[in-house]
């Protein structure tokens, strides 16, 4: 799946969120959206979802045009809505069913998969949450959770996958085992955002920064050269210059802000 940006703004209650935001994402690439809170990663995912309309600038699909008279179409809706899922910051939106098993189940009984059964097995089993199948979704902790939204994602097979903040609140070992599966996914677009530089590398070879209140992206290029250039971490407020002096010396550290 592809998607492209085009000179993209977007004014939310009045206020510039994202200013002249251009790229391309090209079919199966993996690309990471970073940046500090307030940036505008969320905005962005929700923009290539079709969720939101940017306020000038255009979004294209598949190339072709992803905009509010797009999406009105039936065809066009179906379409984009089967092969495109967003995996939401806060998953408590996205969770509705009596049991995690009927969780999964939903997205390929919704698209009239014969085998919806062996879908929920396949992907409980790779989201470690077999053990939660018969359990309501709501009483599980905010991690076991997010494996089951990503479980019920994946069920449905989609062919591109938005992803926000998808290893916040997971432990290490979690977190781990999850980019290991999403590295396993061959063939579908991902796009993740994240401010967590110490994830941001393995979850994908190219990343985009952006910054409160800059216009464009400051960064579109290899995810290493970019953790490897303070000055930008810097500029874009993910990490911070701390001098202080030994004696006669003065030390200049870089301090990065990676915690969830
Ligand atoms: N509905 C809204 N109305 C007004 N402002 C909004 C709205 N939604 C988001 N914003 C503002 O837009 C900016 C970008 O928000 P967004 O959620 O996209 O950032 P983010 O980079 O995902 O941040 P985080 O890392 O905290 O998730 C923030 O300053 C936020 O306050």
């Amino acid at each position: 799946m592809s998607f492209v940006l085009d000179g993209v703004s977007m004014e939310l209650s009045g206020r510039a969120v994202l200013r002249d935001v251009s790229f391309a994402v090209r079919p199966g690439e993996r690309v990471v959206l970073l940046g500090v809170n307030g940036c505008g990663k969320t905005t962005l995912l929700k923009l290539l979802d079709g969720l939101l309309f940017p306020t000038a600038g255009r979004i294209g699909w598949e190339g072709a045009p992803l905009d509010a008279r797009a999406l009105d179409d039936a065809g066009f809706r179906r379409r984009f809505r089967g092969d495109v899922a967003f995996l939401f910051q806060n998953v408590d939106a996205m969770l509705f069913n009596p049991t995690v098993a009927d969780e999964i189940a939903f997205g390929p009984r919704q698209l009239g998969f014969g085998d919806a059964d062996a879908r929920v097995a396949r992907w409980a089993e790779r989201l470690d949450v077999t053990g939660f199948l018969g359990r309501p979704p709501f009483e599980l902790s905010g991690g076991e959770k997010k494996r089951v939204a990503l479980a019920a994602i994946l069920a449905a097979g989609p062919r591109a996958l938005l992803l926000d903040e998808a290893t916040a609140n997971l432990d290490p070992a979690s977190a781990a085992r999850l980019v290991e599966l999403l590295g396993e996914l061959e063939g579908v677009t991902q796009i993740y955002s994240t401010h967590n530089l110490s994830v941001a590398e393995e979850l994908a070879p190219r990343a985009i920064l952006l910054a409160p209140g800059r216009a464009g992206v400051l960064f579109d290029g290899p995810t290493g050269a970019l953790l490897g250039d303070d000055r930008l971490l810097v500029e874009s407020g993910l990490a911070h210059r701390h001098a202080h002096r030994h004696g006669d010396a003065e030390h200049a550290h870089y301090h990065v802000h990676d915690a969830e």
